[in-house]
């Protein structure tokens, strides 16, 4: 066994025999301790790997904080379905039976965790960066919005904080730039920002600030460190669906680049675009992205 399969082996079985009591009853406050609890391990996983092989360390960690948050919830909420992105078949619409495909049985579940045990997996396996997440969310079919998640977590370890809908962030105060006239700020992914951005920040006077992870991006807007995240070009249910979930709880505004809403537990989990920001800007926000819309 290699030092770094050793390394590996052993953060799982403490993980394994390491207990994290008994989780709060409501499903908020679950997804909290359950984010929280991954959040951890790959905390752990990163101290004891270290940084010198990058790819290694992303699949120690996406593997340690999935196989955590599977087991926790098939213990505490063994009823519920689970999207992971992490599953060897979370991208497929129809699975394969024995003679014939099948749907996933989310799809007829009422009760479904839309998980993302590492978002910004990139970030976490560069030594200084605190910009990746988990993601933890909860479908509901019985539910008063589009959206359906009632209940969403969005732990960031690195910078021993998270979010959740258990007690939901105060609405973000109107930036003392934003009052003055100055730009706004515009959160986009560091590595594949969609193509329009730049003319889109341009066009509305705006600066863009690259950040890693859907779900550190999210709180950036639900923080006030960004007036805004735009994200197209591609992305899955998980990379949204949690800190969507804190930001509809908060108030913000957050949908489709179009302007329509945003839908989870789809029999296609891909969820390419979206749109998070204060209510006050959608408006703007949505009229300008009308103009760069990728053409289908
Ligand atoms: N064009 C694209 N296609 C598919 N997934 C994308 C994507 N752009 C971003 N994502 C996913 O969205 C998440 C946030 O991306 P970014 O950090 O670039 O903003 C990442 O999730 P993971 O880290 O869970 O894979 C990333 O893989
Ligand atoms: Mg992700």
């Amino acid at each position: 066994m290699g030092e770094r399969t050793e390394t590996s082996a052993r953060v799982n079985s403490q993980r394994e025999s390491s207990d994290g009591g008994v989780p709060p009853v409501n499903d908020a406050g679950f997804a909290r301790w359950l984010a929280d609890r991954a959040g951890q391990i790959l905390l752990q996983v990163r101290d004891e790997m270290g940084f010198a092989d990058g790819k290694a360390l992303k699949a120690a960690g996406d593997k340690a904080a999935h196989h955590l948050m599977r087991a926790e919830l098939a213990r505490w909420r063994p009823a519920d379905a689970v999207l992971s992105e992490e599953d060897d078949h979370a991208r497929d619409a129809w699975l394969e039976g024995e003679n014939t495909t099948v749907r996933p049985e989310r799809l007829s579940s009422s009760r479904v965790w839309i998980i993302d045990p590492l978002d910004g997996t990139r970030e976490f396996s560069e030594e200084g960066r605190a910009d990746w997440a988990v993601h933890v969310a909860l479908w509901t079919a019985d539910c008063s919005s589009p959206s359906c998640l009632s209940a969403g977590a969005v732990a960031m370890p690195a910078q021993h904080r998270t979010i959740a809908t258990d007690h939901s962030p105060a609405y973000p105060p109107l930036p003392l730039n934003a009052a003055i006239g100055g730009p706004i700020r515009i959160a986009a992914s560091r590595t594949r920002p969609p193509a329009f951005v730049t003319a889109l920040a341009e066009e509305i006077g705006a600066e863009l600030v690259p950040m890693g992870s859907a779900g550190v991006k999210i709180a950036a807007v639900i923080n006030g460190d960004a007036d805004a995240y735009v994200h197209a070009g591609g992305q899955y249910e998980w990379d949204s669906a949690a800190p969507v979930a804190v930001a509809l709880a908060t108030g913000l505004h957050a949908s489709r680049i179009d302007g329509s809403e945003l839908k989870y537990n789809e029999a296609d989990p891909k969820l390419p675009d979206l749109v998070v920001c204060r209510k006050d800007l959608a408006p703007r926000l949505l009229a300008a992205l009308q103009r760069h819309l990728p053409s289908e």
